[in-house]
């Protein structure tokens, strides 16, 4: 068992990592039980994949559970949803001092941490994470949300879970375009300030991808150490720090609001073809040697993933992405401070960047 910590001064609380600790679920969650009862919320696909098993588990320790069942896929993210699962917790009489159980993916926590935030002014969860990409990001630093028709996350807040648990072996059920959406996050750590973890997923991506054990939870507890180390020295998103693990979300926000936040385009795929293209900016800014940039493209090309504007599907110009790239929460001031890179593992916030010659870069790219 690995058990990651992140250090927050009002409330701390642990990432448990273990291959088949599902079967150890019933034991962390029973002190999260009132009456011996608890409040589930998961997707359809989560429902059936994972959920039988732990309903059996948590029935055999005597907890009983309520379920509520978002759709699958983004579109789960959405101000609708949260009225109808707002509703059901309040039908549920669920108490200020509850917790919650996010069985799901990214959009599953996103949306039931935001819930828990604002229902009754407030109560707790605990994060279930079932992607590749919500166990080493999104179950982890407390950034919940809905999308809203302006764009990506924009209404929510910072509420952080009460515990994490991790189980690398629930993966085995995840579609193979899913895992590789999450690996881009992955990749996300060492290009931000990791080398050797970028070195180490060249090295092991084929391994990871076949199912090894061993890799696969070394890159998941990699990745949470980074984010948890991150979140620690800046939880709000103030000082610049955390800005850092938005790296390629800049361009991938737009990616996925010109493809309708859909299934055409996941959320890891678009923070690969971001990642890519901030590389490539950074490159054309003379900031950052064109090989670390043709290696990263390399790299997420062998999982799969979009690295171009055409391959993402992407038609906008320039200027209409960059329009969407208005809604970025970063923006201060009028600018948009971006994400750039000196090399891999030299990610670093830059306040100089000129959205215009952004959306030249853009319209160069669809022509390359
Ligand atoms: N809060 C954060 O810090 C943060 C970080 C990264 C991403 N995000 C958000 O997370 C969302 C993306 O999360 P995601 O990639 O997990 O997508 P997701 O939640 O839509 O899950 C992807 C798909 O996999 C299915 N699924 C989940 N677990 C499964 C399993 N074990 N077996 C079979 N199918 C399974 C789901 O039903 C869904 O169809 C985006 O909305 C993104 O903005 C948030
Ligand atoms: O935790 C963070 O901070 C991140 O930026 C992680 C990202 O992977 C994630 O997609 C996040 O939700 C994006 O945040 P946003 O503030 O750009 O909506
Ligand atoms: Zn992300």
């Amino acid at each position: 068992m690995t058990v990651i910590s992140v250090d927050l001064t009002n409330a701390p609380y642990d990432i448990h990592v273990r291959a088949g600790l599902m079967a150890q679920a019933p034991e962390y969650l029973l002190p999260y039980a009132r009456d011996n009862r608890l409040l589930v919320v998961t997707d359809e696909n989560v429902a059936r994949a994972v959920w039988p098993a732990l309903e059996a588990a948590l029935s055999a320790a005597g907890v009983e559970t309520a379920v509520y069942i978002l759709p699958a896929g983004e579109a789960g993210k959405s101000w609708g949803e949260l009225e109808k699962l707002t509703d059901w917790m309040l039908a549920q009489h669920v108490e200020r001092s509850d917790h919650v159980i996010a069985l799901g993916g990214g959009v599953v926590g996103d949306i039931t941490g935001f819930a828990t935030h604002i229902v009754k002014r407030g109560c707790s969860f605990v994060q279930i994470p079932t992607t590749l990409l919500a166990q080493v990001d999104s179950s982890v630093g407390g950034k919940t949300a809905i999308n809203s028709a302006a764009g990506k996350n924009l209404v929510g807040a910072f509420h952080q879970p009460a515990l994490v648990l991790i189980d690398p072996e629930l993966l085995s059920t995840l579609p193979p375009r899913q895992l590789a959406a999450g690996f881009a996050e992955v990749v996300k750590y060492g290009l931000i300030d990791d080398p050797d973890f970028f070195l180490y997923c060249e090295d092991n991506l084929d391994s990871f991808f076949a199912g090894d054990p061993a890799i696969r939870a070394q890159a998941i507890i990699t990745s949470v150490q980074s984010k948890a180390r991150i979140v620690a020295a800046d939880e709000t998103e103030r000082t610049g720090t955390r800005a850092l693990l938005n790296l390629g979300h800049t361009f991938g926000h737009a990616l996925e609001a010109d493809t309708g936040f859909s299934d055409r385009l996941f959320h890891g795929e678009a923070v690969a073809a971001g990642m890519a293209l901030a590389f490539r900016y950074s490159v054309r800014l003379g900031l950052c040697a064109d090989e670390d940039a043709r290696r990263v493209s390399q790299l997420l090309k062998r999982a799969g993933l979009p690295t171009t504007l055409s391959d993402a599907g992407v038609t906008a110009n320039g200027a209409l992405l960059v329009d969407y790239m208005r809604h970025d929460k970063k923006m201060s001031g009028g600018t948009l401070p971006f994400l750039l890179a000196r090399g891999i593992g030299q990610t670093f916030l830059s306040k100089d960047v000129a959205l215009d010659d952004v959306a030249d870069f853009l319209d160069d790219e669809a022509q390359s």
